[in-house]
């Protein structure tokens, strides 16, 4: 019966997408319309040919008592192919903006700097940070329930859902839809589908919780569940927009002004507290301990800190918008809510590196056991160097520079990054059944290039940020500008070349995990590691 349901549905989806591209405004539009319409026609053709091919009760009851890692597997691998994408994107637009001339006369617009920066953006914090937070919350929640994912294929559907989203949102980027909202560029239809696939998601991830077989929920999916919640309304919220045509891309915010630029930063920073931290944070509850060997520091630690965490990020937006429009008074919140978030992060990072305790010796060792204290080390200090950056005084240096940039990447390439490279090589042997990775010393080679690569990165940007800062102000004893804003761009010259080769080194270690990912998916199934068991 819900075969022939389905039948309809992809029918129908496939008759309006070609109604929709018939009728297109724009570009953009067009190739959405035409990219759903293939998508679900195939969709179509695939459910025609396995109709009534349901399988049998038995098949379904044995099937109930597995894990459910398919869609884990695919995420892990989705994980590493978008995160080298994003890496690319990265590295070319870092070398654009220290050799112009790369943004290529001939591929305009496309090749710009202004469409593919947030193709650089999204691919690495939705396409890779997300498919590795989907991937390893369907694995932990699993573990630490004792259940199998609630809802039969609807895990499937996340995953194919998110990546379809994905692809929308890069290629509208290229083709010039954007609403310009920073971290929420894609436009309103994009938009509804992933409110759709987010749904999902939650019911996944809470249905596996409520059929769990342990008594207490594990800190980690305290985390995850934080996450999937506050990301949903920070979506639906910061996204509400009226299209100028429903055959057209084109959108217009329901918010206008200083209300609009409040809303993008209240969800512009709870990207940053909430996708980048408090979901990673449920990543680090879970495979720090387990590549340790050892329980988590403190329990009672990780619920004060989960608490006071998700108290607190909400308040803090306001410090990305200091002397702007925005009342004093509420650019003052901010600042404090922001300097009084350094102790919980600080508390996820405790607990993370104390749980090594017994263990320190595994650092000298196991190369994932370092990445993951690299990883908890520059948590620690983008949660510093952030709360600092927020005090209204430094802010007015920092604003509008590359210091701004630095931190960014200190948090992204130095946590999120090495928490994910080390949760990849975690789960790769374990979800194919293989004994451990196939190469220990790529690994280690990998943690030297993405290090050394945070370390070019970072610093250069510190030194880029604060100069051009410096520079802006300067003034003579008439107190006319010293500088002009060209200036700046030209002394920024040298530190532009140190962040792309900072880029290439990390680009590098990310080639290096998927030849190392292969290697170990290839390689023949070992007799002592079946199936995985845990
Ligand atoms: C090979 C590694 C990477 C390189 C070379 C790189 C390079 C860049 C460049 C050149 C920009 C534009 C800066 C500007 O407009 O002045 C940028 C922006 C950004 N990147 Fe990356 N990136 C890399 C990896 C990542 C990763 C892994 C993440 C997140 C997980 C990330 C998140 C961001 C964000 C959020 C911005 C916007 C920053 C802002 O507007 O303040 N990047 N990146
Ligand atoms: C206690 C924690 C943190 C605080 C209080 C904080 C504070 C700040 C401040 C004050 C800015 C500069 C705003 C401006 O001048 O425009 C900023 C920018 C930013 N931070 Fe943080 N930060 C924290 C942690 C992190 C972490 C861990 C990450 C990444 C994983 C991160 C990612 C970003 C991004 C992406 C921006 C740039 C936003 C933009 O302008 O596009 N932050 N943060
Ligand atoms: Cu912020």
């Amino acid at each position: 019966m819900s075969d022939y349901f389905k039948l309809i549905a992809f029918g129908l989806i496939a008759l309006f997408a070609a109604i929709a591209a018939n009728f297109a405004r724009d570009l953009a539009y067009l190739v959405h319309a035409l990219l759903i319409m293939f998508i679900a026609a195939g969709m179509f053709v695939w459910q025609v040919r396995r109709i009534d091919e349901s399988p049998s009760a038995a098949m379904l009851a044995e099937r109930e008592l597995a894990y459910m890692d398919g869609p884990v597997r695919y995420g892990v691998i989705a994980t590493a192919f978008w995160g080298v994408v994003g890496f690319l994107a990265g590295t070319y637009i870092a070398a654009q903006l220290a050799f112009p001339a790369l943004n290529l006369e001939w591929g305009q617009p496309f090749t710009n700097f202004g469409r593919l920066r947030p193709l650089h953006t999204s691919a690495v914090i939705f396409a890779f940070g997300g498919n590795a937070l989907i991937a390893t919350s369907f694995y932990v929640v699993q573990r630490t329930c004792s259940a199998r994912l609630w809802g039969g294929n609807a895990a499937w559907f996340v995953f194919w859902g998110y990546n379809l989203f994905i692809v929308l949102a890069a290629t509208g980027y290229l083709l010039g839809a954007t609403q310009s909202r920073e971290y929420a560029e894609p436009e309103w239809y994009i938009d509804i589908w992933l409110t759709i696939v987010w749904v999902v998601y939650l019911a996944v991830f809470m249905g596996t919780i409520i059929k769990r077989r342990e008594r207490h929920i594990y800190v980690a999916n305290w985390f995850y569940l934080a996450f999937i919640v506050t990301v949903a309304m920070l979506h639906i919220v910061n996204n509400l927009a009226m299209p100028v045509s429903i055959f057209g891309s084109k959108s217009v915010s329901l918010f206008s002004g200083v209300q609009d630029a409040m809303t993008q930063w209240w969800y512009g920073h709870n990207a940053v507290g909430f996708f980048l931290t408090a979901g990673f944070l449920g990543m680090m509850y879970y495979f720090v301990p387990k590549q340790a060997g050892r329980p988590v520091y403190s329990y009672k630690l990780s619920i004060i800190h989960f608490w006071a965490l998700i108290f607190l990020y909400i308040w803090a937006g306001p410090h990305h918008l200091h002397y702007t429009a925005l009342p004093d008074w509420a650019a003052t919140l901010g600042m404090v809510f922001s300097i009084i978030l350094w102790m919980p992060s600080w508390g996820g990072m405790i607990n993370g590196l104390m749980t090594l305790q017994g263990a320190w010796d595994k650092i000298r060792t196991d190369p994932i056991i370092r990445m993951f204290v690299a990883s908890l080390a520059f948590y620690g200090m983008s949660t510093f160097e952030g709360p600092m950056m927020s005090i209204r005084a430094v802010n007015s240096l920092s604003h509008y520079t590359d210091w701004t940039i630095g931190h960014v990447h200190s948090g992204a390439l130095g946590w999120n990054g090495l928490i994910t490279f080390g949760a990849i090589y975690f789960l790769t042997p374990k979800l194919w059944g293989r004994k451990e990775m196939y190469s220990l010393s790529a690994i280690n080679a990998h943690f030297w290039l993405a290090t050394v690569g945070i370390v070019l990165y970072a610093s250069s940007m510190w030194v880029s940020g604060i100069m051009e800062g410096l520079m802006w102000r300067e003034v003579d004893a008439n107190g006319f500008l010293v500088n002009s804003f060209a200036d700046t761009v030209d002394a920024k010259f040298p530190m532009y070349v140190v962040r792309a080769l900072g880029g290439v080194l990390y680009v590098a270690g990310g080639v290096l995990m998927v030849w190392n990912m292969w290697m170990t998916i290839r390689e023949p199934r070992t007799a002592a590691a079946t199936q995985p068991a845990e």
